[in-house]
């Protein structure tokens, strides 16, 4: 219905339309200079978070992951096991057809790539014969794709040695498709928020760009928030990117709204929730008007306390 607006938990169910909302704010290549630079900024931020960052350990939750997967692409590097969770039932199956390399999946292989590119790709030293021709002879396995290869960097007795990056985009699917073993039904306005479905603590508690959609206001953020950090073991951390000043934003011809949030608000309901503030990464980046209307965005890494 034209001019409706809607809001999280069952408006999601009926109205949220995955495939538009992966098409609209993941079309990496293809998209908006405005959405593309807002991925860019999540990608860099989680590679930082998860690869020096210290954040690590055996279990790691998404809340409201959607049926999308950039956000733990780094993740999956350094936890032993990643439980997918949201409130609607046709996000999670797009999840699953992408686990599952279902025909249809969407393709993620572009935000694939360029982490591993923000992760280096790898650099080999290959020694390599020379075919009679003259020409060094490379063999690559079935799952890289070369990217560059250097001068050589020496040659002796017919054979040369030369550096090569590859790309290990397929592997890096791989890793992800292994480490994500659970996929479950949440709903961040309930208490328990994974209802009667058994976790362990986390070491680490995801959630990117689904609070501020899933709660109409303040004080369901703030209650929300105190669930996430319920989840996690004393010391875990809350990994967070938030929609600061977020009006509302479209999947196909939808509008949804949420709570507007401002940095501030932000720290503040994360702090009460028991958590320590380490980093918090602010920018003025908005989506394209048409879009979703929203003033910057907000990358926050806390650390539950011990005694909480
Ligand atoms: C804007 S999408 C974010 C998806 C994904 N995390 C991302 O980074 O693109 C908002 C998500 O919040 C979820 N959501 C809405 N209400 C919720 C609730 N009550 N509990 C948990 N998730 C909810 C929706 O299903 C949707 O997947």
């Amino acid at each position: 219905m034209e001019g409706k607006v809607y809001i999280g938990g069952e408006e999601y169910e009926k109205e949220f339309t995955p495939k538009d909302y992966l098409t609209t704010y993941y079309s990496f290549h293809s998209g908006p200079a405005a959405e593309r630079e807002i991925v860019k900024f999540s990608l860099q931020n989680l590679h930082q978070t998860f690869s020096t960052g210290g954040v690590g350990g055996d279990v790691l939750i998404d809340i409201g992951c959607g049926p999308t997967i950039y956000q733990l692409l780094s993740a999956c590097e350094v936890f032993r096991e990643i439980i997918a969770t949201d409130y609607t039932p046709q996000n999670l199956q797009e999840l699953q057809k992408w686990l599952k390399k279902d025909p249809g999946a969407y393709d993620w292989s572009p935000i694939v790539q360029h982490v591993c590119e923000l992760e280096g790709d790898s650099m080999c030293i290959l020694g390599t014969e020379l075919s009679c021709q003259g020409l060094a002879v490379i063999s690559l396995a079935q799952d890289t794709k070369l990217r560059r290869v250097s001068k050589p960097v020496g040659a002796a007795g017919g054979r040369v040695t030369l550096a090569v990056t590859v790309s290990r985009w397929q592997e890096k699917e791989a890793k992800l498709r292994r480490t994500i073993t659970r996929v479950l039904k949440c709903d961040v306005t309930k208490t328990p928020p994974l209802g009667s479905a058994q976790v362990p603590p986390a070491d680490c508690v995801l959630t990117f760009l689904a609070m501020e959609c899933a709660c109409p206001d303040v004080d369901t953020y703030r209650a929300a928030l105190r669930r996430l950090a319920g989840l996690l073991k004393p010391g875990g951390h809350l990994v967070t990117l938030v929609t600061l000043g977020f009006q509302h934003y479209m999947v196909g011809p939808k509008k949804f709204t949420g709570v507007y949030l401002e940095k501030e608000t932000v720290e503040k309901a994360i702090q009460d929730a028991g958590c320590q503030v380490l980093r918090c990464s602010c920018v003025s980046l908005s989506y394209s008007e048409a879009y979703c209307v929203n003033d910057g965005l907000c990358f926050v890494v806390a650390r539950k306390g011990p005694g909480t």
